[in-house]
């Protein structure tokens, strides 16, 4: 065990078990997650020392062994795969990989739950949650993603044969990106604009078989497959689709609300967004994503910090680089911003949770407003996550280039989540619609001649802006709301003020300038701000690492030589490149091949 971590912890003011629970909503809570975490870290085959070795081919092999695993687990423990069982999301989330159970539960069985009628769950449910069947949401086209109306695959009802027949009619019209499409998946829930009676209805859902039951080869007019390396994401075979005539029965179209008879009428829905429910429950999961991605990227850079020695500053002081004033600005606000997004994570899947209750039992009057949240906060907190883990691998200097760092892994699957499940512009501008500011704006726009369209397109900067504005704000209002419910010891609460605080005052000295023009803040105040905090800074430095600790990573999860619990860094790093794949022989063959041959040449 490092000695720096040692004293670290030694010095902490508080108690870090009691931050554990306090973060997991009581002790018992924090028993039942590391009860089941034990059975992930206790089975072998859910990892692999040499994993950020593996070719994509090895690593998709690898994903799908997991996903296996994973079924294989829940069947023995009697844990039940739907995304609302606590125990199921306890199990899924200590695995740090992308696996197809994710899209399988979260968007293809919950937009069967929610948008299909009961004969229709009671058919396709068990097979799903009895994984007879592997499903996935394929929405996105090769041409459109964001203008989700603009989709153009369709289904054609004929009611001769009460069958809807779909079809990609051109190349942009290829679903594109949907993960674990290309080679995993023998069904889809499939987006498509309806067709009956020769009217296009818009876009509905339909589940499509794609693969065979038996042999799993394409089913004839479907045309599948993976469509190439991506930034990260590489356990997924994100997938591209083309349909040529394929005949699926109407019991296929989802129809709990948008309805077509036998005879080809169609039945409109009183909300036609309720067939955006399963995008709108990732976005609400994609903010305690987010806050678990930074939590685990504070702990390896700021652990890393702590043993970290750098620059005589004195005659046989190398201080720790945590010590550094500028380093703790770094992080520190980054451990704050993990605290804020996991309340406001907390507050979002409680409203998801009550308005989806409501929508199950046809009250639909508040699927606008959790449509408004949900999307200024995935966009928030995916694209300050992502700053912020970034902010936390250059931290840890050279090695924070190493793939033994641990960051690069949680950076790369971060990363899509700014632009999946809504691209974070296009849902700021969601969000803003509702912040009343930015309304005063639009109305002089359109006062000054321009219709809507233009005026909002004109107006975009601002309304991103102002969405960006409210979303902070709703966070540091959550955040400090959450830690006013919470029973805490004094030594804790005081701890957590100060990380509070610190939240608050870096994100008003971050956006001075928005402060200063609005008025709202003098030049002299923000004098003040800056000097809170760095005094905020020197009070939080004693207890980082503690705090980081309370997060309860375990190291099989974390995967990380830098952030270790241990903090034994050198010793790891030189074992990680004594197990580098180029050091498996004394030589290399390339030696025979090209070198000598260069040392023989005569030029
Ligand atoms: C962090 C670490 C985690 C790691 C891994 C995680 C893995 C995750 C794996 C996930 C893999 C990734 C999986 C994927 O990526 S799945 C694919 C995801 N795709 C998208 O998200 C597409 C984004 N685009 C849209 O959602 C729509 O096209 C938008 C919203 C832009 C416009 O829409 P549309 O073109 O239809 O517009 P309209 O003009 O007819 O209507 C506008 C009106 O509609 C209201 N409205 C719109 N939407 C909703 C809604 N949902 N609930 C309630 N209401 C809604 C809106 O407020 C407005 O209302 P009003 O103002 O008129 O009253
Ligand atoms: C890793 C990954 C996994 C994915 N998984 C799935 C999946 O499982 N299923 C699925 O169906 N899809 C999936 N997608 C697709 C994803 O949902 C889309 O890529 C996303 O919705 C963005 O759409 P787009 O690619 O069309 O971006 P575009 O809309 O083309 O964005 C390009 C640029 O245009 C801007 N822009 C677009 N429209 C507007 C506007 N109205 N106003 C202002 N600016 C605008 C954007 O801000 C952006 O800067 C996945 C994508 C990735 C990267």
């Amino acid at each position: 065990m490092s000695e720096s971590l040692q004293t670290e912890r030694k010095n902490a003011t508080f108690n870090i078990k009691e931050l554990t629970d306090t973060l997991n909503g009581g002790p018992e809570e924090t028993r039942k997650r590391k009860q089941i975490e034990s059975l992930v870290f206790n089975t072998p085959a859910f990892h692999r020392q040499d994993r950020f070795q593996l070719s994509r081919e090895e690593i998709y092999d690898y994903s799908i062994k997991v996903y296996g695993e994973l079924i294989k687990l829940c069947k023995k423990e009697n844990i039940e795969i739907r995304y609302d069982n606590p125990d199921y999301v306890r199990l899924v989330g200590c695995i740090p990989e992308e696996i197809p159970v994710g899209l399988h539960v979260g968007m293809f069985s919950s937009s069967i739950s929610d948008q299909g009628t009961e004969e229709q769950q009671k058919k396709w449910i068990p097979l799903a949650r009895n994984f007879k069947i592997f499903g996935t949401y394929a929405q996105t086209e090769l041409a459109h993603g964001t203008f989700v109306r603009g989709l153009e695959t369709t289904a054609t009802y004929d009611e001769s044969k009460q069958e809807f027949i779909l079809n990609s009619p051109t190349i942009t019209s290829t679903k594109w990106w949907p993960g674990f499409l290309g080679r995993t998946s023998n069904h889809a829930v499939i987006a498509a604009q309806l067709y009956t009676k020769s009217k296009c209805y818009g876009i509905h859902m339909f589940i499509v078989q794609l693969r065979d039951l038996k042999d799993h080869k394409p089913l004839p007019g479907v045309t599948i497959g993976d469509i190439g390396d991506k930034f990260g994401f590489d356990t997924v075979d994100n997938g591209f689709l083309r349909l040529d005539n394929v005949h699926i029965p109407r019991e296929n179209m989802l129809m709990k609300y948008a309805k077509v008879t036998p005879e080809g009428k169609y039945l409109p829905p009183t909300n036609a967004k309720v067939a955006y429910s399963a995008m709108t429950l990732i976005r609400v999961v994609l903010v305690r994503g987010s806050a678990k991605a930074l939590a685990s990227a504070s702990t390896i850079a700021i652990r890393y910090s702590a043993v970290r020695h750098q620059t005589e500053t004195a005659p046989g002081k190398e201080p720790q680089v945590l010590d550094y004033v500028t380093q703790q600005y770094k992080l520190f606000p980054q451990l704050a911003t993990a605290l804020a997004f996991g309340f406001a994570g907390n507050y979002m899947i409680d409203t998801f949770n009550k308005i989806h209750s409501e929508i199950s039992s046809g009250q639909l009057d508040a699927l606008s407003e959790l449509h408004g949240i949900s999307s200024g906060l995935k966009a928030y907190t995916t694209d300050t996550a992502t700053a912020g883990i970034e902010v936390c691998r250059r931290a840890c200097g050279g090695h924070g280039y190493s793939n033994a760092c641990g960051i690069q892994h949680i950076y790369a699957n971060v990363l899509p989540c700014v632009t999946l499940e809504g691209e974070n512009t296009v849902m700021y501008l969601q969000a803003a619609s509702k912040v009343i500011s930015t309304i005063k704006r639009l109305e002089q726009l359109r006062r000054s001649g321009m219709d809507q369209d233009e005026a909002w397109n004109t107006a975009g900067i601002e309304l991103v802006q102002a969405a960006k504005a409210h979303c902070h704000y709703f966070i540091v209002k959550n955040y400090l709301r959450s830690l006013e419910k919470l029973n805490m010891t004094p030594s804790l609460r005081k701890v957590m003020n100060s990380i509070a605080l610190l939240y608050g005052n870096y994100g008003i000295d971050e956006n001075a300038g928005d402060f200063l023009e609005s008025g709202f803040m003098t030049g002299e105040q923000l004098n003040l701000v800056k000097a809170k905090i760095l005094q905020l800074l020197s009070e939080v430095r004693r207890n980082a690492v503690a705090v980081v600790d309370a997060f309860d990573f375990d190291d099989k999860y974390l995967r990380s030589i830098l952030g270790a619990y241990d903090g034994d860094v050198y010793n790891r790093l030189y074992n990680w490149a004594k197990s580098s794949p180029l050091n498996k022989t004394e030589v290399h063959s390339s030696y025979t091949e090209y070198l000598q041959q260069l040392l023989k040449s005569k030029l």
